[in-house]
């Protein structure tokens, strides 16, 4: 631990803590811990398909920025690395509608690649769609592995622990990063942030684009071919904390696919297995400081992305950073006659002294 650089602990091991533990350490300014009641492949995160296309997440013009920022950082720092390392493979993606579609994507600007499909690309039964040349898809687990690899490989370090109380790590922190996904709601009251139930099915057979129809946003049809395998999805079932595969929702992800396109009908599919897992959904994606006991503490929100966190990821830790930077200017020194709050933990544990304000 080096003592000229500050502390900063994590709260979350999903994709948005790692992403921002990275590129935190990647500053040389800080000393990050990772402190996570699940760790990967035991979070949100592993169960996602995932490929890079925002999805289910507000608001659409920072989702943009944030979009962008991740495609450019995978470009540049991820897919060179290889495939074999990361488990990312470039994948061009067709979002497909069977009624015309006046308006275009509010986050398409951002994305340069972003164009109409043309006739010549539709598919039977579909009439309009978009598609974006350039996307990605990773193989999920492996690219956690990566993460974690990568975050520990700069100094970073992991403790599985949960955290019961917003105020602990700043026992040994001043500076805090709440990447707690959906925990928010229990760790900081946050009853805005609530499940989205995803299932996927994982089955053998691979094909080279990306296809996703996803008119009805609740019941999605998406076929999402990976390094070793293909994602079938899925579903939206908000408010819905069920975290065991559901045989009806299996069936009807199989007949929504095979609608795509006969090759994915259920004869020519070899299922190996199903996940579930629980986007944390918001109004808003919430990325902001907030400042804790009178200003000598600083809590940086990062959590509440949807079905975008990979997709945004990288974006948001580069304003985490930004965010960071900015308040850390801005804390108190701790004055020495100050009494230590956290003497006080026991005896006020009833009243926590973070009150969660609206956005
Ligand atoms: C089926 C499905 C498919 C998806 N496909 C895609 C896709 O193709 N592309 C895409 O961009 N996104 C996709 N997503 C969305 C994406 O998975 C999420 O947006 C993303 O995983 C959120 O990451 P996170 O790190 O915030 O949350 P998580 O992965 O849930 O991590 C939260 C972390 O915080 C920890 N934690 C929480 N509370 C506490 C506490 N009190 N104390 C200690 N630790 C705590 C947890 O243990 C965990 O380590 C998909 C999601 C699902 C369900
Ligand atoms: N656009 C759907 C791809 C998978 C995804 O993001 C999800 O959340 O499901």
């Amino acid at each position: 631990m080096n003592i000229h650089k500050k502390d900063i602990i994590i709260i979350g091991c999903g994709c948005i803590g790692l992403s921002a533990g990275v590129i935190l350490l990647k500053t040389g300014d800080y000393n990050v811990k990772i402190w996570a009641k699940d760790l990967p492949p035991n979070t949100t995160s592993n169960k996602a398909a995932a490929l890079w296309y925002p999805f289910l997440s507000e608001p659409l013009d920072k989702v943009g920025r944030w979009s962008q920022e991740t495609m450019d950082y995978f470009k540049k720092e991820i897919i060179p690395l290889g495939v074999e390392k990361t488990g990312t493979l470039t994948k061009k993606v067709y979002e497909l509608y069977r009624t015309p579609r006046a308006q275009l994507p509010e986050w398409s600007p951002f994305v340069p690649s972003f164009r109409r499909m043309k006739k010549e690309e539709m598919l039977d039964g579909y009439i309009d769609g978009f598609t974006v040349e350039d996307g990605f898809v990773m193989d999920t687990d492996q690219y956690m592995d990566w993460l974690v690899e990568s975050f520990k490989a700069l100094g970073g370090s992991i403790d599985q622990r949960e955290v019961v109380d917003i105020r602990e790590p700043f026992i040994y922190a001043d500076i805090v990063i709440n990447c707690s996904g959906l925990g928010a709601r229990e760790l900081i009251g946050d009853r805005l942030v609530y499940p989205s139930r995803g299932q996927i099915i994982v089955v053998d057979n691979t094909r080279d684009i990306s296809l996703m129809d996803e008119e009805d946003e609740y019941q999605l049809g998406y076929v999402i071919p990976r390094v070793h395998n293909s994602v079938l999805g899925g579903t939206n079932q908000q408010h819905n904390y069920n975290l065991e595969p559901s045989k009806k929702d299996t069936e009807e992800i199989l007949d929504r696919v095979a609608k795509i396109s006969p090759q994915f009908e259920r004869k020519n599919l070899k299922i190996l297995g199903e996940k579930v897992g629980l986007r944390p959904s918001r109004y808003s994606i919430r990325l902001e400081n907030e400042f804790m006991q009178d200003g000598r503490k600083l809590l940086v929100h990062n959590y509440g992305h949807g079905g975008s966190g990979f997709t945004v990821s990288w974006g948001c830790a580069l304003d985490t950073l930004k965010l960071v930077r900015k308040g850390a200017d801005k804390l108190k020194t701790s004055n020495k006659s100050d009494v230590p709050w956290y003497s006080l933990l026991n005896k006020r544990r009833s009243s926590s002294s973070c009150s969660f304000v609206n956005d």
